[in-house]
């Protein structure tokens, strides 16, 4: 499923007819798609995070990723249909191994997530960001870094301020926020919204001609570092 899936995230581009010319059947809709893969240990709430912009609200009941799961959403910007498709990945290593090498393939952003109320989950980052470098993601594309369950406001374990320390030293913009309760702080949809913003006018993709039924990419030079500020 994963390697279908990027045969056709190397195109960055869905359709929403597939029969060209066919009658009644409007031009197809081209959309961008960005891969953004989401990661931190297990329990920290990515499957709720994904589940909460892709689907509007907080799954009824959770259960440890095996692998990865995929959700997609189609958002307008700027006039611009793309789809933000979100990779889950499991946190737990022995979930992970068969996977970990297609997670990172053609990834447009990073989300690291760790739990508000979990310390070692805040001081595993540094594996996780460790685990991107392996997997020589480029350095430039969009990181950040998301502390999870604001909600539980008396089990606080990681201080705002030690964690804006650690996402200054990474050069990321920090959020924290609850995929529980939408109303605390920073709203998830917001977060994604933010990235999205990014993404769009950081990974230019253009047409390298004008396809029939066939596209070809080619990305444009590269812009500058982009500015988190
Ligand atoms: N109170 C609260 N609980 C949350 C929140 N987000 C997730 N949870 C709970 O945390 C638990 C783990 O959530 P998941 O989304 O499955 O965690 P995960 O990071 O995907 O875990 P793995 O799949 O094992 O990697 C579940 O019991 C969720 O209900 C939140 O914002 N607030």
């Amino acid at each position: 499923m994963a390697s279908e899936l990027e045969s056709s995230l190397e195109a960055s581009f869905s359709s929403s007819c597939v029969v060209p010319g066919a009658s009644g059947c409007l031009p197809p809709a081209r959309s961008r798609i960005f891969k953004i893969i989401v990661i931190g240990d297990s329990n920290v709430g990515k499957t709720c995070l994904t589940y909460r912009f892709c689907a509007g609200r907080f799954p009824d009941r959770t259960e440890a990723t095996i692998g990865v799961d995929f959700r997609e959403r189609a958002v307008e910007i700027d006039g611009e249909r793309i789809k933000i498709q979100l990779w889950d990945t499991a946190g737990q290593e022995r979930f992970r191994k068969s996977m970990v090498q297609h997670y990172y393939r053609n990834v447009h952003a990073v989300v690291f997530v760790y739990d508000v109320t979990n310390a070692a989950s805040f001081h595993s980052l540094p594996a996780w960001i460790e685990e991107c470098r392996q997997h020589l993601l480029a350095s430039d594309i969009p990181r950040i870094l998301v502390g999870n369950k604001c909600d539980l406001r008396s089990a606080v374990q990681v201080p705002t301020d030690l964690a804006q320390k650690f996402a200054d030293a990474h050069s990321m913009p920090l959020f924290e926020t609850s995929a529980k309760s939408p109303h605390d702080s920073d709203h998830v949809e917001a977060i994604f919204m933010t990235l999205a913003h990014k993404l769009k006018s950081h990974k230019p993709l253009v047409l390298s001609q004008p396809p029939e039924d066939a596209v070809a990419l080619r990305p444009e030079a590269r812009p500058a570092l982009p500015c988190w500020c």
